[in-house]
């Protein structure tokens, strides 16, 4: 008999490699934060004994989910500006706001507001761009789940800082802090190919390559956007990404509504990340990402929420039934992005897109216990023919009970563990008053 820190019985394990599978009645065995093995039941009362032991016969145990774009802090301008298009969103509602309230206590509390959301929607790893990321950081590390920091690149001054080789030297700075960090990963995060003009954009490119690390950008977002490049570059931006040294198995290219077949197969290859983005897509009017296309041209498609000034929630179960339902509507195909396609989107290939697909993004021995545990025994999951088919389309995230990053749980029972929710609530509510005011001024 093997002693291990944590021994997981399961109704359902979906290990998400292989895509599709669905085990029955198997349990997990977790020891120093990672997976020794997964096995079915029966053996592992035999073989293993657990310090602490999860009976969770009426859960599904996924890995856990990867939203692999979101604006955390932002979650304090949830449904601040609705039903507006991408540039008078920005530019005359959350720009302005985000000029007005930009701090290191707006970034704290709302990363710890975003984080809580996340973790109680089976979220335990976030791909952040925002300012202030080594504040950020500091929650990242309080929370105690799996992040990658954006180091900003913008050509105009901020917060973060005033020149383009400012916001380059404090991601230096920032890279630096979180180096050697276990779960705190950085990306270089030029905003879009609309706010970086071209050497700040190669240099970003160079110092992703130099550091080793991925290149986070909004990328052909919408329509407009590609035809004001044109205008103004005689380029379209992926081309204009291409030349300068952005395009390569680094790029995680976040939105991609507008490709033609030729930008498909050169994301295809170089390796490039596209991120799906649905809902925010759907409610900006931005466009639709052919994602079934990218996945038969062998590109690797992530979900992510986006921000939820945009989305309006950080719900990555929902943004699963998203994509899988609004490929089908788009293609006319029943077949476009099926269930297993959409888990993978939402784990391993969020994994693969921030260069952790050896660390966490599916339930394999050896890969960090990055875990989520659903419940499917209430009356709007049953019956059960397909555990995975009722976890893209029918599950809602408040029935996500138990979450596990490398190993520590940090949702029991839907309680938070490493963050104090009645702190968060508080700082909330003070945020919205000062934010509500701001909003009725500007009308
Ligand atoms: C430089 S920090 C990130 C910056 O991005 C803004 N933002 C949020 N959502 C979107 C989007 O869908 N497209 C482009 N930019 C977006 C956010 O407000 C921050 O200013
Ligand atoms: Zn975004």
């Amino acid at each position: 008999m093997q002693s291990v820190d944590t021994l997981i019985y399961a109704g359902w394990v979906i290990p998400v490699e292989p895509e599709g599978v669905v085990y029955e009645q198997y349990a997990i065995a977790i020891d120093d934060g990672k997976i020794v093995e997964i096995l079915p039941n029966e053996e592992a009362t035999s073989r293993y004994l657990g310090r602490v032991t999860h009976r969770l016969a009426t859960h599904v145990v996924i890995p856990g989910l990867i939203n692999a774009h979101t604006h955390a802090a932002m979650t304090l301008l949830r449904g601040f500006a609705d039903d507006l298009p991408l540039h008078e969103w920005l530019t005359t509602r959350i720009w302005p706001a985000e000029r007005a309230f930009m701090s290191p206590e707006f970034v704290a509390d709302g990363t710890r507001l975003a984080i809580a959301e996340m973790l109680r929607g089976g979220v335990t790893c976030f791909n952040d761009m925002y300012f202030l990321p080594e504040v950020a950081g500091d929650v990242v590390n309080e929370a105690g789940i799996r992040a990658t920091l954006g180091l900003i690149l913008l050509d105009f001054p901020t917060i973060q800082a005033q020149t383009p080789d400012e916001y380059l030297q404090k991601g230096h700075e920032v890279h630096a802090i979180y180096k050697n960090h276990h779960l705190i990963r950085t990306a270089i995060a030029p905003h879009a190919p609309y706010t970086v003009s071209d050497t700040p954009m190669q240099q970003g490119a160079e110092m992703a390559d130099s550091l080793n690390i991925p290149i986070h950008i909004h990328v052909h977002e919408t329509k407009d956007e590609v035809d004001q490049a044109f205008i103004n570059h005689k380029e379209r931006p992926l081309a204009r990404l291409a030349r300068l040294g952005v395009v390569s198995s680094r790029l995680v290219a976040v939105h991609a509504t507008q490709l033609t077949d030729e930008e498909i197969n050169l994301l295809a290859e170089h390796q490039a990340t596209v991120v799906h983005c649905p809902e925010s897509n759907m409610k900006l009017a931005s466009g639709f990402c052919p994602v079934q296309k990218l996945l038969n041209a062998g590109v690797n498609v992530a979900l992510g929420t986006d921000g939820t000034a945009s989305n309006d929630d950080l719900d990555m179960l929902g943004e699963m039934r998203t994509a899988a339902l609004l490929a089908k509507a788009v293609s006319h195909d029943a077949r476009s992005v099926s269930a297993a396609q959409a888990l993978t989107m939402a784990t391993l290939n969020g994994a693969k897109a921030l260069g952790i697909e050896e660390i966490t993004g599916s339930l394999v021995v050896g890969k960090s216990a990055d875990l989520v545990a659903i419940n499917m025994s209430e009356l709007e999951t049953q019956p059960i023919y397909n555990a995975l088919s009722h976890l893209v389309y029918t599950v809602s995230r408040d029935k996500v009970t138990d979450v596990w990053v490398a190993g520590r749980q940090l949702l029991k029972s839907r309680v938070l563990i490493s963050l104090n929710v009645h702190d968060i609530q508080v700082k909330t509510h003070e945020w919205h008053e000062k934010i509500a005011l701001f909003a009725q001024q500007m009308e």
